[in-house]
């Protein structure tokens, strides 16, 4: 549905995206995952057509004439432009116009979609004087309202609050499940566990794309998680077979290799230390955990 091969973009000297690889499968929620500056946006905006390769392939829905297939898809940009002083239904309403429908045709769908995203009892309601998450919504309703088969949305929750992220994400969730395939870039690991399949991002190339099961199945470390109230943990432990500790709180995550001496060492080192009542148990990766190590790599494998 979306394969990409070997495509590069350069702004002057800067890399932004390096031959980046990429298929993804109809029906998908296809998360692009990465911290700012990654590429995702270049991207995105690569596919969707809105700017050039440097070099590079892209077929969309079987065409690599993208402007042939543009209107098959939906593309809600980071910053999105509302009208502020037009109403929600209005603003549908300007976004159906764009796309031809006849006015009847545009007040069927318009009332259809806004029930969709929840915002029907807010029709009224100048966009100006909505929420942040209901700016996202109807950024979300505009974008679908020419029914399209792929739908692109870059980093759309940043900035909303944890409840409307979650009405956001359970809406990509129903899309998906009526035949919508949801290509999503976000900086947030949470976001990424919601989606069927991850390409992780950083500096202009993919470092793994798989499922979230299967990346953190991957994961080549054995993480514990240290409770401990002590300052000097860090110090205690540094000369355990230990590739890295994170703190968090009161809670260490400490990344080892799978040895059976580990535990030990690190119970000795705590108890010559005097640091006494910890916690000590070991603790499934999670895709943060994942990425942090391919990221650290520099980019090893690309697994389309
Ligand atoms: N039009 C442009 N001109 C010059 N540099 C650009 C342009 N667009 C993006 N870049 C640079 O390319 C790199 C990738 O940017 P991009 O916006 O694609 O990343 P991103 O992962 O989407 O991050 P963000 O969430 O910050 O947008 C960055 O270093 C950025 O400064």
């Amino acid at each position: 549905m979306i394969c990409l091969t070997n495509v590069t973009r350069r702004f002057g000297t800067l890399t932004a995206v390096d031959q980046l690889n990429l298929e993804v499968k109809a029906g998908t929620i296809f998360g692009l995952v990465g911290p700012d500056g990654a590429g995702k946006t270049t991207t995105i905006r690569m596919i969707t057509g809105i700017m050039s390769l440097t070099s590079g392939k892209i077929s969309l829905l079987g065409s690599e004439n993208i402007e042939s297939v543009k209107d098959q898809i939906g593309y809600v940009p980071q910053k999105f432009s509302l009208y502020g002083d037009l109403t929600v239904m209005e603003n549908i309403r300007v976004i159906g116009a764009l796309y031809g429908a006849d006015n009847k045709r545009v007040a069927e769908l318009g009332t259809e979609i806004l029930a969709f995203t929840n915002l029907l009892p807010f029709k009224d309601r100048l966009a100006d004087n909505l929420s942040g998450g209901m700016k996202q919504k109807l950024a979300l309703a505009a974008g679908l309202m020419h029914r399209p088969k792929i739908f692109f949305l870059d980093e759309p929750t940043t900035g909303v609050d944890p409840v409307s992220r979650r009405e956001f994400w359970q809406m990509l969730y129903r899309l998906n499940k009526e035949g919508t395939t949801i290509f999503v870039s976000t900086p947030y690991m949470d976001e990424a566990e919601l989606c069927t399949r991850v390409a992780f991002m950083s500096q202009g190339r993919i470092v793994a794309s798989d499922t979230p099961k299967n990346l953190k199945a991957a994961y080549p470390f054995r993480l514990l998680e240290l409770t401990a109230e002590s300052k000097s943990v860090k110090s205690a432990l540094a000369k355990c077979p230990i590739v890295e500790v994170n703190a968090f709180g009161d809670h260490y995550h400490l990344v080892t290799e799978h040895s059976p001496e580990t535990v030990p060492k690190v119970e000795a080192a705590l108890q010559a230390a005097g640091i006494e009542g910890y916690l000590l148990r070991d603790i499934p990766p999670t895709l943060e955990d994942v990425f942090v190590h391919l990221a650290g790599e520099g980019g090893a494998a690309c697994t389309p």
